[in-house]
């Protein structure tokens, strides 16, 4: 998306986007204080076990007190045991934040992704999309249901480890705390980079996404063009680059690792050194020695896994980052403020004054210009002309997918700028130029048309779309499953679907957009004779290239190149001899040729 890539090549971490997590655990404040009663307890039993190994030492092996050495071990054992609940407790509630934060993210994610305009769908695509919806959240859900935990883990370890050595023993602690700043340093260093390696691989996983799942949607075309091997390596290519960020990020974090090991380890090991002479002159027992050595790691261990998630923080950003950039996405399109709803029962009348309007991918060439127009309720009007006239744009425009660059609309008398999309839209059925279908049965594919409708409309649109027939014939009838897009069906089987759909919408206005190309001549016919049945309860707009279609039609509008060059109807339009009789006798010469 255009933002993402500003975003993309932004380096710098942004805190904000880790605070839009905050809102997404506030709801969860049960789970949120279940986890940190069980941190706290469970730090609190792993700082307590070097004490009980020196009370082993100190009063068991060294005093030779079996009763000393039995109390040492059953208080062991308890620690033990609290450790294990506090622990597996601690998971529990942390792992279920994790979950719900992911899924919460997700159904907003969606949530807004669905109230989104055409124009964003047409800058990204749905497979980088999606990889937001599951990839990024992911990511998000790991931190939040571990790495967050860990992390705060590690803060109260290290704390309280530090701590406990200066009460063990100040003066190697002094020693000690010289390696945690040098244990630091690595991480400012490389921390910067691993992010934005991080940002990069998440940016380039969702372009192999998006080309797989364009991809996998045109299987046919793909076998068809015998480009299964091309794509095969263009996947390859896209997965390479994925790889060699991710070698790159890798790379970084396992030199981080090397340096923060060897720096920590190395500084206690020397601290250590200077401790076993201070036992072998009689300065220090050796159970305070193993009391310290205990801390001295747990404290290292904490650095080290600081670290650690440090790492996947970054990446929980740069996924984040990718989600808000969606979510701060607005759509141009969107209910005025003081929207009304188009009253029930207004007219279907449609009125276009001097409409113009480019598309924002290509401003310079307007596809409309100064379209004017008007139908009355119950007619019936077809708009004709050449291919990239602008028809379909007149139907983009209606539904408010554009909003135009000059000029108005009016639906029912109404501004349409003026009603909320909702009630806008619901005043029209649209059959669309391809019939989408949904992976569903027949009859919920027909009640998109209108969600509420009950069986015996569902089969009374399928009659009138000429549908009736081949879906009995399906194996399980109208609860026969179409396949992805329908793949199922013919394609004229598909587009009669698409018309029981729109009838079922029993909207005011029916669009019909090459709604009738793939049928044959006699399946028309009687679409055609369902659609007298309706025609003056419903205004009718068609589209269509075969003008045996729209012959009947109450009035013809010719469009070319985005403009209204002529309009009457079919006789009055031949007789005229401009640009529709020069199509019809194209069409009609042509028919009469063949037959
Ligand atoms: N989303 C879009 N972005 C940019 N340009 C577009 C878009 N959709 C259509 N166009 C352009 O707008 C012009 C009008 O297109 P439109 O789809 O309205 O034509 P049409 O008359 O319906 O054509 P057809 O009969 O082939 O369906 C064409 O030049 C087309 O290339």
């Amino acid at each position: 998306m255009s933002s993402g890539t500003e975003a993309g090549t932004r380096s710098g971490f942004r805190w904000s986007a880790v605070r839009q997590v905050w809102p997404y655990l506030q709801p969860y404040r049960g789970l949120i204080l279940g986890w940190l009663a069980f941190l706290g307890l469970s730090s609190a039993a792993t700082l307590t076990l070097p004490f009980a190994a020196r009370l082993m030492i100190e009063q068991g092996f060294t005093s030779g007190n079996r009763d000393a050495v039995n109390q040492a071990f059953l208080l062991l054992g308890l620690v033990a045991l609290v450790l294990a609940i506090a622990t597996a407790l601690r998971f529990f509630f942390i792992s279920i934040l994790g979950e719900r934060v992911s899924a919460d993210l997700r159904k907003r994610l969606y949530r807004h992704l669905l109230s989104l305009d055409a124009t964003f769908f047409e800058k990204n695509r749905s497979g980088e999309l999606l990889s937001r919806i599951t990839a990024d959240a992911e990511l998000v859900q790991t931190v939040v249901g571990s790495s967050m935990s860990v992390a705060l883990r590690s803060v109260i370890m290290l704390v309280g480890a530090s701590a406990l050595l200066v009460w063990t023993n100040p003066k190697l602690a002094a020693y000690a705390a010289l390696a945690i700043p040098l244990a630091m340093l690595p991480i400012l260093v490389f921390g910067r980079r691993v992010r934005k390696l991080s940002r990069q691989s998440q940016d380039r996983f969702a372009e192999t996404s998006a080309q797989a799942a364009e991809s996998l949607g045109a299987m046919h075309i793909l076998k068809a063009f015998t480009r299964e091997s091309v794509e095969a390596d263009r996947f390859d290519g896209s997965i390479g680059k994925v790889l060699a960020t991710a070698n790159q990020r890798i790379g970084t974090r396992a030199l981080l690792t090397f340096l923060i090991i060897a720096l920590v380890f190395g500084s206690i090991t020397l601290v250590l050194w200077v401790g076993a002479g201070q036992v072998l002159d009689g300065h220090v027992s050796a159970g305070v020695l193993t009391q310290f050595v205990l801390y001295a790691v747990t404290a290292a261990g904490s650095v080290g896994a600081l670290t650690e998630v440090w790492g996947e923080v970054q990446r929980a950003g740069g996924a984040m980052d990718r989600i808000t950039e969606v979510l701060d996405t607005k759509p141009d399109i969107r209910d005025a403020a003081d929207a009304r709803r188009l009253p029930d029962g207004a007219t279907g009348s449609v009125v276009f004054r001097e409409v113009t309007f480019a598309y924002p991918s290509r401003r310079e060439k307007p596809a409309l210009n100064a379209v004017s127009f008007s139908v009355a309720p119950g007619e019936t009007i077809a708009l004709v002309g050449p291919s990239g006239a602008g028809k379909s744009t007149i139907f983009q425009l209606m539904l408010r997918f554009y909003d135009v660059d000059a000029g108005s609309i009016e639906i029912g008398g109404q501004p349409i700028k003026a009603l909320t999309l909702e009630s806008l839209r619901s005043a029209f059925a649209l059959v669309p130029q391809d019939s989408v279908l949904f992976a569903m049965s027949a009859a919920e594919n027909i009640r998109v048309g209108r969600a509420k409708a009950d069986e015996s409309d569902v089969r009374h649109a399928a009659a009138q779309a000429e549908a009736a027939a081949f879906i009995e014939a399906l194996p399980q009838g109208y609860d026969t499953d179409l396949g992805e897009r329908g793949v199922k069906l013919s394609g004229g089987q598909q587009q009669r679907i698409a018309i029981a759909r729109a009838l079922l919408r029993k909207a005011p206005i029916l669009l019909l957009d090459e709604a009738t190309s793939s049928l044959d001549a006699q399946s028309e016919a009687a679409i055609q004779n369902a659609l007298e049945g309706v025609r003056h309860q419903v205004t009718t707009i068609v589209i269509a290239h075969r003008l045996a279609t729209v012959q009947k039609a109450d009035r013809i509008l010719v469009i070319d190149q985005g403009e209204v060059v002529a309009e009457g109807s079919h006789d009055a339009l031949i007789a005229q001899g401009g640009l529709y009789a020069e199509l019809a006798r194209l069409q009609f010469d042509l028919g009469s040729k063949q037959s």
